[in-house]
């Protein structure tokens, strides 16, 4: 980290929030980051609460007139006033997070308007923050109004959560005051360049732009955070459209797509094809009237303002505290150092990633962020291995598989663990294997697709029969019902199988005398045997393979289809409605469903592990239960590889 010497120009920030005494969230959070990013940081302390790693115990708010002399000594008299204080500290760029009630941000507004000519400060970031993560009320409800009416306009960066930006819609809906609400207006019926409906809650990708740009229309940038949201491949595909973005790029650059722009993590590709389908997207709103500098792409003005999408793997489970503070700390780091918007959201997110992969358990409860972690791992043992560099890949771009990252470091939900300790044979068995390939672009020999039904049709069988063993090995009355429900989704897939082989043309007859491959009762009995010998946690990690892989495998053709049929040199692929099956969302769901309950059943986060280091033999040393389960899930996920073998040899 270079610190600015006396000679430069020092980089400097300041934080107007709460004080967190856990040191995870609050000023600790702000102070730590912008020491971490290299800028001097200053605060001003609106409340000072008593909080740990289990939540808030209490609150003790400072008085408004308080929190005003504070403010007066770093930021200097106000307007009118003397100017004995007025230039005493220079900031670059000011955040504000924990705002506490109506008279603290009565005075910070007035504070605000007397000091700056226009009454905006400079590169203000203003971090909406209402509620903590363990559920204590930070903002009284009366402030709400006065933060949206009064502090909003004056921000250059408001970073609402969904549900912080939905209280933001409600009251803009109903209570905000009138000129803000006829600038909102315009928007919705269409008046100003750029139109959006107003949704007050926000259930979809296409919600958040909406309510992006709508929240926008008060003045400032928007970032609204996806973190409650995980985001299927699905949703982004349908927002990114017919351009979907391809060809070679390295991660750190935006990409275009018809609706604004992309900034894409490069673990994404992978995460995609291996069915981590869940993504965490930021949607950043830049109005026309803030300019983007240095380089990065900006929309003619007649589109209204420019839309960014930044995403990343949604990281299930653990619910960190102070990520908002985090981020918004790092934003305003940036915008000190003169940054433009959106690649100052693109580091922050990247600092926070890392702060989240590397977080420090401090005792009970929450691991806290680690934001030191540009500046120093002493505290979080040895240095990782440096990454490899990998040669750029296709982002999205399924026709070229990417390479398989060399190192996870993500905490992983069990699932996803799973797979990744057989990468190998999850990829040969989902993208790679020529059956595969051959249903994708609709080569595959018709024969080969004939033999392979027939036998997925037995197959079928003995996988129903396996789901009513999980219903039998349940406990609660929801559980047995959901597995018996599998049960039927297999047997109604067998329906299904029925009508592919009637226009296959496989006659009943032919479909019933079928001999059951040895390939084929290899797989289906040792799922069996599984369930007969094993726990619940055995059978049902052994069903997962299928399930979740001809999800993934769905998802991909689907995607890999309506790319061809874009460019108009797609053919109707005769393996459509089977693809359209599994790429469908019934499937998708019936997938998610089976994916969950293991997770449930394991419902502990996994350190995100070296791949290589598999091979060189790091799975020996997991626990020996642990051991046991990933060996069942890369034999039943091997067996499916000897499925599409069986398939394209019609082997019997
Ligand atoms: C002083 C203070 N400021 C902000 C938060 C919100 O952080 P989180 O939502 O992560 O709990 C907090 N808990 N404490």
């Amino acid at each position: 980290m270079t610190f600015p010497t006396a000679s430069s120009t020092p980089h400097t920030a300041l934080t107007i929030a709460g004080s967190d005494s856990g040191g995870g969230a609050g000023i600790q959070a702000d102070l730590k980051t912008f020491t971490a990013l290299g800028v001097y940081g200053g605060s001003v302390i609106t409340a000072v609460t008593a909080q740990n790693t289990l939540g808030v115990q209490g609150v003790h708010e400072v008085p408004s007139s308080f929190v005003e002399e504070q403010l007066r000594s770093v930021l200097g008299s106000r307007e009118g006033e003397s100017e004995g204080s007025r230039d005493v500290m220079l900031w670059g760029a000011i955040k504000t997070g924990m705002l506490s009630s109506a008279p603290i941000i009565n005075s910070i507004t007035s504070f605000f308007e007397h000091r700056y000519p226009d009454g905006r400060p400079p590169n203000y970031v203003l971090d909406p923050v209402m509620v903590s993560t363990s559920g204590h009320v930070l903002l009284a409800e009366d402030a709400v109004q006065l933060m949206v009416n009064e502090l909003v306009p004056r921000a250059t960066v408001v970073t609402p959560n969904i549900p912080e930006a939905e209280v933001m819609l409600r009251w803009i809906k109903k209570k905000v005051a009138p000129e803000v609400k006829s600038a909102v207006t315009a928007v919705e019926t269409g008046t100003t360049a750029q139109s959006a409906t107003t949704p007050t809650s926000i259930t979809s990708l296409s919600d958040m732009i909406d309510s992006a740009r709508v929240l926008s229309q008060l003045g400032p940038a928007v970032l609204v955070k996806g973190g409650h949201r995980a985001c299927s491949a699905a949703e982004l595909f349908e927002v990114l459209g017919s351009e979907t973005v391809q060809g070679e790029s390295p991660e750190d650059e935006w990409k275009h797509f018809s609706g604004g722009w992309l900034r894409m993590d490069s673990s994404i590709s992978r995460h995609l094809i291996g069915n981590q389908q869940h993504l965490a997207v930021d949607v950043l709103y830049l109005p026309p009237t803030l300019k983007v500098s240095g380089g990065i792409p900006q929309s003619n003005g007649s589109r209204g303002g420019d839309v960014y999408l930044f995403v990343k793997p949604y990281l299930h489970g653990q619910n960190f505290h102070g990520t908002g503070c985090t981020l918004s700390a790092a934003i305003t780091a940036s915008l000190a150092k003169d940054a433009s918007i959106p690649s100052a959201v693109a580091s922050a997110r990247n600092y926070l990633h890392a702060a989240i992969e590397q977080a420090i358990p401090v005792g009970k409860g929450i691991p806290s962020l680690c934001h030191f972690h540009p500046v120093s791992s002493a505290l979080v043992g040895p240095p990782l291995p440096s990454r490899p560099t990998t040669p750029p890949t296709a982002v999205l771009c399924p026709r070229v598989p990417p390479p398989l990252p060399p190192r996870e470091t993500t905490p992983m939900r069990f699932s996803d663990f799973l797979i990744s300790t057989c990468p190998d044979v999850w990829e040969l068995f989902t993208l790679t294997h020529p059956f595969v390939r051959g249903i994708g672009d609709g080569t595959l020999d018709p024969e080969k697709f004939r033999f392979f039904i027939q036998q997925d049709y037995l197959f079928l069988t003995h996988y129903a029969r396996c789901w009513s063993l999980v219903a039998f090995k349940e406990r609660s009355a929801e559980s047995i019902e959901k597995a018996s429900m599998m049960a039927q989704a297999m047997a109604a897939e067998q329906k299904l199988h029925i009508q592919f082989c009637e226009e296959w043309r496989v006659t009943r007859a032919e479909l019933e005398s079928t001999r059951e491959a040895t390939a084929n009762v290899a797989y289906t009995r040792y799922v069996c045997e599984k369930g007969i010998s094993g726990d619940l946690l055995d059978l049902r990690t052994a069903l997962l393979p299928c399930v979740l892989g001809y999800a993934v495998i769905g998802t991909f053709l689907l995607q890999e289809t309506r790319i061809a049929s874009e460019k108009g040199k797609g053919k109707v692929n005769p393996y459509a409605k089977w693809i359209e099956t599994y790429g469908g969302e019934e499937y998708q769901s019936v997938a998610q469903e089976a994916r969950d309950a293991v997770d449930q059943l394991f419902p502990i986060l996994l350190p995100g592990v070296s791949l290589a280091a598999f091979g060189s033999g790091l799975l020996d040393t997991l626990p020996e239960r642990l051991r046991e389960l990933c060996e069942v899930f890369r034999q039943a996920t091997a067996l499916e590889v000897g499925f599409w073998n069986m398939s394209w040899e019609r082997r019997e």
